[in-house]
């Protein structure tokens, strides 16, 4: 086993081939191994689809993933070229989810009634950035809550209610089964789960923040929902505090037993399965364009903080997807793009007066916890959980060239995975060998950009004329992004010197509505003629920032006992408040 943060790290070889269990799903004939599922971690195995998305997070502190990925069905281009976000969404998922555990019927009214909240007909718009230079944008903020992840969350609050609707038949009192949802957010992930449970029965919703760490708008989405299931809690410190006493609360086994927690994060394999949808809708998408060439290359380009949307990418290219590369795109929080340039993923980069708290060069503030304030806070994260999933695939992989058997592979995957989070946890990172590195790069392409760059590229697409864009509705024409978009097309522009606009398609995931993060789209484009943020801001927007909240305070030195505390207590006085 590795034991330093110096020397590349190797697989070990056990010496005695290490034994899986194999419970009554593993058996069960219906179910495939792309619908059983085990732990990063090695130590759950062939669980059930329903079992997975209550539990979130696997006993072992691993993330769930299927057993294997599953490929395509044969002619299924033909086959799902046609269908709309909705039908699609139910091709994909059901080849992850049994009929046996959710018949087809059921699922599709589940995934029906999700996107039906969506304002767009197509839920997910594939639009023209510029069309030179085969420059596409893939809207995800048509839901609820102006974000990507109402795509997954509006999924995942109809699957919580399908669950324990059927699991709560007949029951009354304490005989039914409540689901305590904890979730930690920077920002879109609280509001959209939280617009995805509200009033749903049987179900309670903590939603930590840091505090002051949101968008206005974003605190005020959460905030000023006042339904007695959802709890909001205002936590001192960063994103990293909120998710790790998330994670704190699922390793305790007695609050999961009294409380049945369920998580809302992306640790919750529902939420990456829900993201691979617009994948697909969006190649089928530029396949019906008019500029489609069928020799070029498509690269997607992802926004990415903690991981969860890339990785839908990364499973829908493992699947079949015709993707040449995936570009992940940071901000200056960027161990993503570090691993990607030197096979170290490590918390703290050196940041030198910056790490002090001081405020570098380029403006951008450092807190003495490492993170930096960004004009993107919602990718202001130092760890990307699901990471953790990406790295149990380029371990399984580098596993398979020692020719052992599969089970051995996946075994020694897990193993490998829990030696690399040690290592982050007690040194603050970890190598990973140059042949693992290799194989993330065939898959991956990384970017950094920075807040000024962020700026630069709102105010270009502002003053671009080319875009046909429904989002930023200026009265230039042009297009307005929000800045963690504006990442993402940053880091396109910069894609396009390595792989040539002539020959490669470019889809830039658009992850927000600009009128979430007035403070940068105003920085960007004050200066500019005739813009007002007023042509920006939705409707459901106007006055929200006025209406009644409630949100809890949890001080710094609180730690996660002190908000277990806080659940216990807002439980009990929910559950009582509604006898
Ligand atoms: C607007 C926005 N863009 C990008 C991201 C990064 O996505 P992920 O965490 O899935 O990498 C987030 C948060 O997660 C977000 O809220
Ligand atoms: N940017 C996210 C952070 C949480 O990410 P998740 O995808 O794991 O839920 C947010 O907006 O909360």
């Amino acid at each position: 086993m590795p034991t330093d943060i110096t020397t590349p790290v190797g697989l070990a070889v056990p010496t005695t081939k290490p034994q899986t269990g194999s419970p009554e799903v593993a058996q069960d004939k219906t179910h495939t191994p792309s619908q059983r599922y085990l732990s990063t971690r090695g130590g759950s195995y062939g669980l059930s689809f329903e079992e997975v998305v209550l539990k979130g997070l696997a006993a072992d502190g691993g993330l769930f993933i299927p057993e294997e990925i599953p490929t395509l069905p044969q002619d299924w281009q033909s086959k799902w070229q046609s269908l709309s976000f909705s039908q699609l969404a139910l091709e994909i998922l059901s080849l992850y989810i049994s009929p046996s555990e959710i018949p087809r019927a059921d699922l599709k009214k589940i995934i029906d009634a999700s996107y039906s909240t969506f304002r767009a007909p197509e839920t997910t718009p594939l639009v023209s950035l510029n069309e030179k230079d085969n420059l596409y944008l893939l809207e995800l903020f048509h839901g609820p809550t102006f974000a990507f992840k109402d795509v997954a969350l509006q999924f995942l609050g109809n699957l919580f209610e399908y669950f324990l609707v059927r699991r709560n038949k007949g029951k009354s009192g304490k005989d039914r089964h409540h689901l305590t949802v904890v979730g930690a957010t920077s920002g879109d992930t609280g509001s959209a789960a939280i617009y995805g449970l509200r009033g749903k029965r049987d179900i309670s919703v903590f939603i930590l923040h840091p505090k002051g760490r949101v968008s206005p708008i974003q605190e005020a989405q959460m905030t000023t929902v006042l339904d007695a299931n959802v709890h909001n809690l205002a936590v001192e410190g960063t994103f990293d505090d909120c998710q790790d006493t998330v994670k704190a609360l699922f390793a305790d086994p007695a609050i999961n037993e009294t409380l049945r927690l369920g998580a809302v994060n992306s640790i919750n394999f529902a939420r990456i399965l829900a993201q691979t949808t617009y994948y697909f809708y969006a190649y089928f998408t530029l396949l019906k364009s008019e500029s489609y060439k069928p020799d070029h290359k498509i690269r997607f380009v992802v926004p990415s903080g903690n991981f969860g949307d890339i990785l839908a990418g990364y499973f829908t290219k493992r699947m079949g997807l015709p993707i040449d590369t995936l570009v992940v795109a940071t901000n200056e929080n960027d161990i993503l793009d570090r691993f990607w340039k030197t096979g170290r993923y490590e918390k703290n980069a050196v940041h030198g007066a910056e790490a002090q708290g001081g405020i570098p060069a380029d403006g951008v503030k450092a807190h003495e916890d490492g993170v930096k304030e960004t004009l993107s806070p919602a990718m202001d994260i130092l760890v990307s959980s699901n990471f953790e999933r990406l790295l149990w695939f380029l371990a399984y992989e580098y596993a398979a060239h020692t020719g052992f058997d599969d089970e051995w592979n996946k075994k020694q995957a897990g193993q490998e995975v829990e030696s690399w989070l040690k290592l982050l946890k007690s040194n603050g990172g970890f190598n990973v060998p140059s042949e693992v590195l290799d194989i993330a790069r065939r898959d991956f392409d990384s970017e950094r950009v920075s807040d000024s760059q962020t700026i630069e590229t709102i105010k270009q697409f502002y003053a671009n004329p080319q875009t046909n864009g429904a989002a930023g509705a200026a009265s230039k024409g042009g297009y307005i992004l929000d800045p963690h978009s504006a990442i993402g097309v940053a880091a396109a522009l910069r894609s396009m010197e390595r792989a040539s606009p002539s020959q490669t398609y470019h889809i830039s995931l658009a992850t927000a509505h600009p009128a979430k993060f007035a403070n940068a789209v105003d920085l960007a484009l004050k200066d500019e003629q005739g813009y007002s943020f007023d042509t920006v801001l939705p409707a459901e927007f106007v006055g929200l920032e006025k209406k009644e909240r409630r949100v809890r305070s949890v001080p710094r030195g609180a730690g996660w006992e002190g908000v277990r505390t806080i659940v216990l207590e807002e439980v009990e006085a929910e559950l009582k408040g509604a006898q």
